[in-house]
Protein backbone atom coordinates (compact mmCIF):
# COMPACT_ATOMS: atom_id res chain seq x y z
CA UNK A 1 0.00 0.00 0.00
CA UNK A 2 1.11 3.37 -0.92
CA UNK A 3 2.27 5.57 2.09
CA UNK A 4 1.83 2.76 4.39
CA UNK A 5 4.84 3.89 7.49
CA UNK A 6 6.75 1.00 9.57
CA UNK A 7 7.93 2.68 12.81
CA UNK A 8 9.44 1.51 15.75
CA UNK A 9 8.28 2.94 19.08
CA UNK A 10 9.84 2.15 22.81
CA UNK A 11 7.69 1.95 25.79
CA UNK A 12 10.50 2.13 28.64
CA UNK A 13 9.91 1.74 31.95
CA UNK A 14 12.12 2.06 35.01
CA UNK A 15 12.15 0.37 38.36
CA UNK A 16 9.69 3.09 39.66
CA UNK A 17 7.33 2.41 37.22
CA UNK A 18 7.76 5.51 35.48
CA UNK A 19 7.61 5.79 31.87
CA UNK A 20 10.03 8.15 29.61
CA UNK A 21 8.23 10.13 26.81
CA UNK A 22 9.84 12.34 24.57
CA UNK A 23 8.21 15.58 22.82
CA UNK A 24 7.84 16.15 19.27
CA UNK A 25 9.65 19.11 17.57
CA UNK A 26 6.63 22.24 16.92
CA UNK A 27 7.57 22.02 13.18
CA UNK A 28 7.48 18.30 12.25
CA UNK A 29 4.21 16.55 11.88
CA UNK A 30 2.39 15.80 14.93
CA UNK A 31 4.30 18.56 16.54
CA UNK A 32 4.44 19.28 19.96
CA UNK A 33 2.56 16.45 20.85
CA UNK A 34 3.94 13.99 23.30
CA UNK A 35 5.63 10.24 21.89
CA UNK A 36 7.60 7.10 22.79
CA UNK A 37 10.79 7.63 21.59
CA UNK A 38 11.42 5.66 18.40
CA UNK A 39 11.04 6.61 14.54
CA UNK A 40 10.66 5.10 10.63
CA UNK A 41 12.36 1.66 10.04
CA UNK A 42 15.03 1.69 7.25
CA UNK A 43 14.82 -0.07 4.50
CA UNK A 44 15.44 -4.13 4.99
CA UNK A 45 15.79 -2.91 9.02
CA UNK A 46 13.67 -5.18 11.14
CA UNK A 47 11.69 -3.72 14.42
CA UNK A 48 14.10 -4.60 16.28
CA UNK A 49 16.57 -2.94 14.19
CA UNK A 50 15.48 0.08 14.12
CA UNK A 51 14.17 0.45 17.66
CA UNK A 52 17.91 -0.02 18.64
CA UNK A 53 19.29 2.34 16.16
CA UNK A 54 16.52 4.87 17.05
CA UNK A 55 17.26 4.92 20.88
CA UNK A 56 20.67 5.26 19.85
CA UNK A 57 20.26 8.08 17.81
CA UNK A 58 17.46 9.41 19.94
CA UNK A 59 17.79 8.91 23.68
CA UNK A 60 22.11 8.01 23.39
CA UNK A 61 21.38 4.42 25.13
CA UNK A 62 22.08 1.08 23.91
CA UNK A 63 19.06 -0.96 24.53
CA UNK A 64 20.21 -4.97 25.51
CA UNK A 65 16.33 -6.50 26.18
CA UNK A 66 13.41 -5.61 24.51
CA UNK A 67 10.20 -7.71 23.69
CA UNK A 68 7.37 -7.07 21.42
CA UNK A 69 5.03 -5.11 23.80
CA UNK A 70 1.87 -4.37 20.66
CA UNK A 71 1.03 -3.23 16.94
CA UNK A 72 -0.63 -0.86 15.83
CA UNK A 73 -2.36 -0.14 12.38
CA UNK A 74 -3.76 3.75 12.29
CA UNK A 75 -5.04 5.65 9.48
CA UNK A 76 -3.91 8.90 9.50
CA UNK A 77 -5.81 11.87 7.03
CA UNK A 78 -2.47 11.26 4.82
CA UNK A 79 -0.66 7.76 5.01
CA UNK A 80 -1.32 4.49 7.13
CA UNK A 81 1.19 3.93 9.97
CA UNK A 82 2.50 0.77 11.92
CA UNK A 83 3.44 1.37 15.04
CA UNK A 84 5.19 -1.76 16.08
CA UNK A 85 6.34 -1.06 19.75
CA UNK A 86 8.50 -2.40 21.78
CA UNK A 87 8.94 -2.92 25.98
CA UNK A 88 12.52 -2.16 26.31
CA UNK A 89 13.39 -4.22 29.86
CA UNK A 90 16.85 -3.52 29.64
CA UNK A 91 19.40 -0.58 28.42
CA UNK A 92 22.61 1.24 29.36
CA UNK A 93 23.58 4.66 29.54
CA UNK A 94 20.89 7.53 30.62
CA UNK A 95 18.87 8.60 28.39
CA UNK A 96 18.46 12.22 27.30
CA UNK A 97 17.02 14.13 24.24
CA UNK A 98 20.11 13.97 21.59
CA UNK A 99 18.04 15.75 19.49
CA UNK A 100 16.75 18.67 21.90
CA UNK A 101 13.49 17.23 22.48
CA UNK A 102 12.76 17.53 25.84
CA UNK A 103 12.03 13.85 27.45
CA UNK A 104 10.65 13.24 30.96
CA UNK A 105 9.49 10.09 33.06
CA UNK A 106 6.22 10.16 34.00
CA UNK A 107 4.14 8.03 36.33
CA UNK A 108 2.15 5.20 34.56
CA UNK A 109 -0.92 6.32 36.04
CA UNK A 110 -0.60 9.92 34.76
CA UNK A 111 0.16 9.11 31.08
CA UNK A 112 -3.52 9.94 30.19
CA UNK A 113 -2.53 13.65 31.13
CA UNK A 114 -0.23 13.89 28.16
CA UNK A 115 -1.28 14.12 24.82
CA UNK A 116 -0.30 11.68 22.41
CA UNK A 117 -0.71 11.33 18.57
CA UNK A 118 -3.94 9.70 17.96
CA UNK A 119 -2.50 6.13 17.18
CA UNK A 120 -1.11 6.30 20.58
CA UNK A 121 -4.14 5.16 22.86
CA UNK A 122 -4.38 1.53 22.40
CA UNK A 123 -0.41 1.58 23.21
CA UNK A 124 -0.80 4.06 26.72
CA UNK A 125 -3.40 1.24 27.71
CA UNK A 126 -1.17 -1.39 26.77
CA UNK A 127 1.75 -0.17 29.50
CA UNK A 128 -0.88 0.52 31.61
CA UNK A 129 -1.94 -2.91 32.03
CA UNK A 130 -0.41 -6.16 33.56
CA UNK A 131 0.77 -9.49 31.88
CA UNK A 132 -1.70 -11.25 34.02
CA UNK A 133 -5.94 -10.97 33.80
CA UNK A 134 -7.34 -12.96 36.83
CA UNK A 135 -10.85 -14.06 36.29
CA UNK A 136 -13.05 -15.21 39.13
CA UNK A 137 -13.73 -19.21 39.24
CA UNK A 138 -17.01 -20.96 40.14
CA UNK A 139 -17.35 -20.68 43.90
CA UNK A 140 -20.00 -21.97 46.25
CA UNK A 141 -20.85 -19.15 48.43
CA UNK A 142 -20.51 -14.75 48.48
CA UNK A 143 -17.59 -15.73 50.94
CA UNK A 144 -16.22 -18.36 49.49
CA UNK A 145 -15.55 -15.77 46.51
CA UNK A 146 -14.14 -13.10 48.69
CA UNK A 147 -12.01 -15.74 49.78
CA UNK A 148 -10.55 -16.57 46.42
CA UNK A 149 -10.34 -13.11 45.47
CA UNK A 150 -8.02 -12.47 48.62
CA UNK A 151 -6.04 -15.43 47.38
CA UNK A 152 -5.42 -13.99 44.16
CA UNK A 153 -4.66 -10.66 45.41
CA UNK A 154 -2.60 -12.27 47.47
CA UNK A 155 -0.04 -13.36 44.79
CA UNK A 156 -0.16 -10.00 43.80
CA UNK A 157 -2.38 -10.45 40.75
CA UNK A 158 -3.54 -6.93 40.22
CA UNK A 159 -6.48 -7.08 37.70
CA UNK A 160 -8.96 -9.10 38.29
CA UNK A 161 -12.27 -9.88 36.64
CA UNK A 162 -15.36 -10.50 38.90
CA UNK A 163 -17.04 -13.63 37.03
CA UNK A 164 -20.12 -14.92 38.53
CA UNK A 165 -22.81 -15.79 36.66
CA UNK A 166 -24.82 -17.89 38.48
CA UNK A 167 -25.20 -14.78 41.12
CA UNK A 168 -28.67 -12.74 41.05
CA UNK A 169 -28.07 -9.13 40.64
CA UNK A 170 -28.48 -8.66 44.22
CA UNK A 171 -26.19 -11.00 45.06
CA UNK A 172 -23.95 -9.99 42.56
CA UNK A 173 -23.91 -6.14 43.94
CA UNK A 174 -22.91 -6.99 47.66
CA UNK A 175 -20.17 -9.29 46.48
CA UNK A 176 -18.60 -6.54 44.31
CA UNK A 177 -18.81 -3.92 46.58
CA UNK A 178 -17.52 -6.41 49.47
CA UNK A 179 -14.34 -6.98 47.13
CA UNK A 180 -13.98 -3.54 46.05
CA UNK A 181 -11.98 -2.12 49.09
CA UNK A 182 -9.88 -5.38 48.70
CA UNK A 183 -8.89 -4.61 44.87
CA UNK A 184 -8.36 -0.67 46.61
CA UNK A 185 -5.86 -1.56 49.19
CA UNK A 186 -3.65 -3.60 46.99
CA UNK A 187 -3.72 -1.25 44.44
CA UNK A 188 -5.21 -3.19 41.54
CA UNK A 189 -7.67 -3.34 38.97
CA UNK A 190 -11.85 -4.92 39.83
CA UNK A 191 -13.20 -5.30 36.53
CA UNK A 192 -17.20 -6.35 36.44
CA UNK A 193 -18.73 -8.88 34.31
CA UNK A 194 -22.05 -7.53 34.25
CA UNK A 195 -23.97 -4.72 31.98
CA UNK A 196 -22.40 -1.53 31.98
CA UNK A 197 -24.90 0.33 34.04
CA UNK A 198 -23.58 -1.49 37.22
CA UNK A 199 -20.84 1.24 37.19
CA UNK A 200 -23.25 3.78 38.13
CA UNK A 201 -24.16 1.91 41.64
CA UNK A 202 -20.51 0.38 42.47
CA UNK A 203 -17.09 2.47 41.59
CA UNK A 204 -15.33 -0.31 40.14
CA UNK A 205 -12.60 0.11 37.52
CA UNK A 206 -14.22 -1.36 34.68
CA UNK A 207 -16.24 -3.96 32.89
CA UNK A 208 -16.28 -6.92 31.14
CA UNK A 209 -18.69 -7.60 28.56
CA UNK A 210 -19.86 -10.99 27.29
CA UNK A 211 -19.85 -11.63 23.64
CA UNK A 212 -23.38 -11.35 23.40
CA UNK A 213 -23.21 -8.07 25.13
CA UNK A 214 -20.81 -6.42 22.90
CA UNK A 215 -21.82 -7.90 20.04
CA UNK A 216 -25.64 -5.94 20.59
CA UNK A 217 -23.57 -2.35 20.87
CA UNK A 218 -23.02 0.17 18.71
CA UNK A 219 -20.89 2.47 20.86
CA UNK A 220 -18.63 2.73 23.67
CA UNK A 221 -20.90 1.87 26.76
CA UNK A 222 -18.72 4.14 29.68
CA UNK A 223 -16.66 6.71 30.15
CA UNK A 224 -13.18 6.93 29.33
CA UNK A 225 -12.05 7.17 32.61
CA UNK A 226 -13.33 3.31 33.18
CA UNK A 227 -11.82 0.07 31.58
CA UNK A 228 -13.55 -1.77 28.98
CA UNK A 229 -12.91 -5.23 28.75
CA UNK A 230 -14.52 -7.43 26.35
CA UNK A 231 -14.85 -11.07 24.92
CA UNK A 232 -13.92 -12.13 21.29
CA UNK A 233 -13.31 -15.70 19.83
CA UNK A 234 -13.09 -14.22 16.54
CA UNK A 235 -11.88 -11.56 14.09
CA UNK A 236 -15.84 -10.02 13.56
CA UNK A 237 -15.61 -9.59 17.66
CA UNK A 238 -12.20 -8.32 17.57
CA UNK A 239 -12.96 -5.51 14.96
CA UNK A 240 -16.22 -4.67 16.94
CA UNK A 241 -13.74 -4.47 20.01
CA UNK A 242 -12.04 -1.93 18.15
CA UNK A 243 -15.02 -0.02 16.73
CA UNK A 244 -16.64 0.79 19.69
CA UNK A 245 -13.91 1.85 21.68
CA UNK A 246 -12.87 -1.24 23.87
CA UNK A 247 -10.09 -1.02 25.84
CA UNK A 248 -8.69 -4.54 26.15
CA UNK A 249 -9.82 -8.26 24.94
CA UNK A 250 -10.03 -11.83 25.55
CA UNK A 251 -9.55 -14.11 22.91
CA UNK A 252 -10.56 -17.29 23.48
CA UNK A 253 -10.20 -19.97 23.96
CA UNK A 254 -6.47 -20.22 22.55
CA UNK A 255 -6.10 -23.67 24.07
CA UNK A 256 -8.27 -26.72 25.34
CA UNK A 257 -10.08 -25.96 28.35
CA UNK A 258 -11.91 -27.69 30.84
CA UNK A 259 -14.51 -24.84 31.55
CA UNK A 260 -15.47 -24.85 28.09
CA UNK A 261 -15.10 -28.26 26.83
CA UNK A 262 -17.16 -28.00 23.85
CA UNK A 263 -15.40 -24.99 22.00
CA UNK A 264 -13.28 -25.52 19.43
CA UNK A 265 -9.50 -23.81 20.28
CA UNK A 266 -8.43 -21.49 17.67
CA UNK A 267 -4.76 -22.27 18.87
CA UNK A 268 -1.41 -19.92 18.79
CA UNK A 269 -1.30 -19.22 15.32
CA UNK A 270 -4.52 -17.39 15.01
CA UNK A 271 -4.03 -16.10 17.95
CA UNK A 272 -1.11 -14.15 16.60
CA UNK A 273 -2.80 -13.62 13.07
CA UNK A 274 -5.84 -12.25 14.88
CA UNK A 275 -4.10 -10.34 17.59
CA UNK A 276 -1.92 -8.33 14.57
CA UNK A 277 -4.69 -7.10 13.03
CA UNK A 278 -6.54 -6.10 16.41
CA UNK A 279 -4.86 -2.83 17.48
CA UNK A 280 -5.70 -3.27 21.26
CA UNK A 281 -4.17 -5.04 24.07
CA UNK A 282 -5.15 -8.92 23.57
CA UNK A 283 -4.97 -11.16 26.34
CA UNK A 284 -4.67 -15.07 25.36
CA UNK A 285 -7.65 -17.30 27.49
CA UNK A 286 -8.53 -20.90 27.17
CA UNK A 287 -6.29 -23.57 28.80
CA UNK A 288 -3.47 -21.45 29.78
CA UNK A 289 -0.20 -22.19 31.89
CA UNK A 290 1.83 -19.18 33.42
CA UNK A 291 4.31 -19.50 31.56
CA UNK A 292 2.03 -19.03 28.86
CA UNK A 293 2.24 -14.97 29.34
CA UNK A 294 5.83 -14.79 27.75
CA UNK A 295 4.52 -17.18 24.74
CA UNK A 296 1.50 -14.77 24.36
CA UNK A 297 3.65 -12.05 24.16
CA UNK A 298 6.24 -12.81 21.91
CA UNK A 299 3.35 -13.32 19.70
CA UNK A 300 1.93 -9.66 19.73
CA UNK A 301 -0.50 -10.48 23.16
CA UNK A 302 -0.64 -8.93 26.26
CA UNK A 303 -0.53 -11.77 28.32
CA UNK A 304 -2.78 -14.33 29.77
CA UNK A 305 -6.05 -14.16 31.24
CA UNK A 306 -7.46 -17.61 33.35
CA UNK A 307 -9.58 -18.55 35.86
CA UNK A 308 -7.76 -21.91 37.48
CA UNK A 309 -4.69 -21.07 35.92
CA UNK A 310 -4.11 -18.82 38.97
CA UNK A 311 -5.45 -21.40 41.61
CA UNK A 312 -2.54 -22.10 44.00
CA UNK A 313 -3.85 -25.12 45.77
N1 LIG B 1 8.18 7.78 17.38
C1 LIG B 1 6.87 7.81 17.43
N2 LIG B 1 6.14 8.08 16.31
C2 LIG B 1 4.81 8.10 16.41
C3 LIG B 1 4.15 7.83 17.66
N3 LIG B 1 2.80 7.91 17.46
C4 LIG B 1 2.61 8.22 16.14
O1 LIG B 1 1.53 8.36 15.60
N4 LIG B 1 3.82 8.33 15.51
C5 LIG B 1 3.98 8.69 14.10
O2 LIG B 1 4.90 7.82 13.49
C6 LIG B 1 5.79 8.53 12.65
C7 LIG B 1 7.16 8.37 13.27
O3 LIG B 1 8.03 9.21 12.74
P1 LIG B 1 9.25 9.95 13.43
O4 LIG B 1 9.04 11.37 13.14
O5 LIG B 1 9.48 9.55 14.84
O6 LIG B 1 10.37 9.33 12.53
P2 LIG B 1 11.91 9.45 12.69
O7 LIG B 1 12.28 9.47 14.14
O8 LIG B 1 12.43 8.38 11.81
O9 LIG B 1 12.20 10.91 12.18
P3 LIG B 1 12.69 11.49 10.80
O10 LIG B 1 11.73 11.00 9.77
O11 LIG B 1 12.59 12.95 11.06
O12 LIG B 1 14.09 11.00 10.63
C8 LIG B 1 5.32 9.98 12.63
O13 LIG B 1 4.44 10.17 11.57
C9 LIG B 1 4.58 10.09 13.96
O14 LIG B 1 3.60 11.05 13.96
C10 LIG B 1 4.92 7.56 18.81
O15 LIG B 1 4.44 7.33 19.93
N5 LIG B 1 6.28 7.56 18.65
MG1 LIG C 1 11.41 9.83 15.99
Amino acid sequence: MPNRVQVAAAAIVNEAGQVLIARRPATVDQGGLWEFPGGKLAPYETGRQALKRELREELGIEVTEARPLIRVHHDYPDRTIVLDVWKVLAFTGEPYGREGQPVRWVDMKDLNDYTFPAANQPIVKSIQLPGEYCITMPAESIEAYIEQVQQRLSQGLNLIQLRAPELNEEDYLALAEAVLPLCREADARLILNAVPDILSKVAADGVHLTHERLMALDNRPISHDKWLSVACHDPSSLSQAKRIGADVATLSPVCPTQSHPEAKPLGWHRFQSWVEQAGIPVFALGGMSRHDARRAQALGGQGIAGMSVFKTS
